[in-house]
């Protein structure tokens, strides 16, 4: 931490928590939102689907196994900034190489630590996620002045941000061992270990950038379709939509996460809505509509996909079904078309801190890539 650097995260509603500077002294703006994760704090930080997510961390403790070489979700981090209480002074873990402190400022991450997350987090979970700003530095300015910066800022609602973080070019992750499907992954903000538990699977996956067309996505010969997680607002991916829906007219296997979920809801002819304020955590339970059955997951979703439980309905492909919802709060967590081989969740099977209930998700898309040869 900076050595008693002021710093104050500021709502756009008003409110200020004052703390010190984490990482590096500047100014960052973005949306607010809380992650209850008590592990897997570089996992989060990596994820491209916090682009423009200012992260308030639950976990009281912070930072107590360093950064290592082996756990970043994509090459950098995403967050647009990092509120925590109680960063670890010191690091222990054998893997670690530097601190979580370091790390951030190496990276340009403004942060804050210090303050009163629970506070932070009863707040936004009340009033909703909204638009905040980290400022830190000797001077930092008035309060209106931090407020009138924050009131400036973008809302996320409406916000196409996957453009950002999608890969320029095209690139090959090898199966692991023998190959036995080829896939074609659309990069909205992909993860590293999706690519890693498809190859596991012995599936060769083609990752293309998001304005991919279908022409592009046959040209790798693919046995499936992919669609990945990703920052911003789903209902500004017409184009991906429109790639999906071409998709499933040639039924070709989809399987979609988090993004790829409410892309393909939209692709059968659902909306999306903003949750108040999103889930984001290690823990989250949900229940799948036909079995009953629970499973302990990963989410990091802001929006979700209009629907109720167990419903069943017709779109343009045939009829599909809420596969799965969240216990919490009955939201949408799963889709399923029940006359073509396409699923997607809204959680995180490829979770690389965990819980893993969800990992046999890579094998039902083998099995939907198998039934369709
Ligand atoms: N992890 C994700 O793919 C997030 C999807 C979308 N940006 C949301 O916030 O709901």
């Amino acid at each position: 931490m900076s050595d008693h650097i002021p710093a104050a995260l500021v709502l756009e509603d008003g409110r200020i928590f004052r703390g010190e500077a984490y990482g590096k002294v500047g100014r960052t703006l973005g949306e607010v939102v809380f992650n209850t994760g008590m592990t897997g704090y570089q996992e989060t930080l990596t994820d491209p689907s916090y682009h423009r997510q200012i992260v308030v961390q639950t976990a009281p403790q912070i930072g107590n196994t360093g950064w290592n070489d082996e756990d970043d979700e994509s090459k950098r981090i995403w967050v647009a900034g990092y509120a925590v209480r109680d960063p670890a002074r010191i690091p222990s873990n054998w893997r670690s190489r530097r601190s979580l402190v370091e790390e951030l400022a190496r990276q340009d991450i403004v942060g804050i630590a210090g303050i009163d997350t629970r506070t932070l987090t009863r707040h936004v979970r009340e009033l909703g996620a909204m638009r905040g700003g980290i400022f830190s530095g000797p001077e930092l300015g008035s309060d209106d002045e931090m407020v009138a910066a924050v009131k400036a800022s973008a809302e996320m609602v409406g916000a196409s941000l996957a453009g950002d973080v999608t890969t320029a070019e095209p690139y090959v992750v090898p199966a692991i061992g023998e190959k036995r499907f080829t896939v074609a992954a659309l990069d909205l903000g992909i993860k590293s270990n999706t690519p890693r538990m498809m190859a596991e699977r012995g599936i060769e996956v083609h990752v293309l950038p998001l304005a991919s067309t279908l022409d592009e996505v046959l040209s790798v010969k693919p046995d499936g379709l992919f669609l990945s997680n990703g920052p911003g607002d789903p209902a500004t991916t017409d184009q991906q939509v429109e790639l999906t829906r071409q998709a499933l007219d040639r039924k070709l296997p989809l399987f979609g996460i988090c993004f790829g979920n409410q892309i393909l809801g939209r692709a059968l002819g659902r909306g999306t809505y903003k949750l108040r304020y999103g889930h984001r955590g290690i823990n989250i339970p949900v229940i799948d509509a036909e079995t009953g059955q629970v499973a302990i997951t990963a989410q990091n979703h802001g929006f979700a996909v209009e629907g109720e439980p167990g419903e069943r309905f017709d779109t343009d492909f045939g009829r599909a079904m809420v596969s799965h919802h969240c216990a919490n709060d009955g939201a949408v967590e799963g889709l399923r078309l029940l006359d073509g081989p396409a699923f997607s969740v809204q959680y995180h099977p490829e979770a690389a801190a965990g819980p893993h209930d969800a990992a046999p998700l890579f094998d039902k898309f083998v099995d939907l890539m198998t039934e369709a040869r």
